[in-house]
């Protein structure tokens, strides 16, 4: 089977780890509080706010025990879709006002951009949401990168260690597993990937291995017709 649909992670793949780390948690941090109060009656938030405290497991609390979890949730980088969706929303409003630029490493854009060229569908799996996804593309640092996407996808399709999320995606997709080439930093997210049948690629950008996958330090040497 030959690599048609390329999938790729952001963190730590495409984007380096300390923009999302020390820039985008950071950012969220600091307006989550302001963002949520002044929000939290709008249809948009109010659900994000009913599905946390659902999560939470402390359901009828107030606003500012729900804002104290979000916070206690982004310190531990929890991967939770209602986090994710309220995240989303506060760095569009810093992308907006300019305070926000995506990091797309050089060497992803090169080859994104070639693949593209080349007719590999290419999508993006992420445990920021959707529209986290499109911001940090369309406002990056070598600007709007969306139109190289046919598709993206986040934790509303799974989470990224199950494999169950790989198959969904590939059916959405119209790609048999075998037909695509995940692309991430993490060997778990890796090794679910791979339990459905897709190819993999591990990115380890100082360097190391990801165990039992190939791994590269930059996507310059991923050449997806090897695979
Ligand atoms: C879409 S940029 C924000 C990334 C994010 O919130 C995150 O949790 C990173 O997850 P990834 O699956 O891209 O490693
Ligand atoms: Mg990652």
């Amino acid at each position: 089977m030959a690599v048609k649909a390329i999938l790729t992670d952001i963190e730590g793949t495409t984007s380096a780890v300390s923009f999302v780390f020390d820039v985008l948690f950071p950012y969220a941090r600091r307006h989550l509080p302001g963002f949520v109060r002044e929000r939290a009656g709008t249809p948009e938030v109010a659900a994000q706010l009913d599905a946390v405290l659902g999560e939470s497991g402390e359901p009828g609390v107030d606003l500012d025990r729900a804002i104290d979890i979000l916070l206690q949730w982004i310190d531990s980088d929890r991967k939770a879709t209602p986090l994710k969706a309220l995240q989303g929303m506060i760095w569009q409003q810093g992308y907006e006002a300019g305070e926000l630029k995506g990091h797309v490493y050089p060497d992803a854009v090169k080859a994104l951009q070639a693949w593209h060229g080349e007719g590999y569908g290419l999508y993006v799996y992420s445990s920021g949401s959707i529209q986290a996804q499109k911001l940090i593309f369309g406002c990056s640092e070598a600007g709007d990168l969306t139109s190289l996407f046919s598709g993206y996808f986040d934790t509303t399709s799974g989470h990224k260690r199950e494999a169950a999320s790989y198959r969904r995606i590939a059916e959405t997709i119209g790609v048999p597993p075998g037909d695509v080439l995940f692309l991430s930093d993490v060997v778990e997210e890796l090794d679910a990937a791979a339990e459905t049948g897709m190819k993999t690629c591990g990115l380890a950008r100082q360097g190391g291995e990801l165990a039992g996958h190939p791994t590269v330090t930059a996507f310059d040497t991923i050449y997806p017709a090897s695979f």
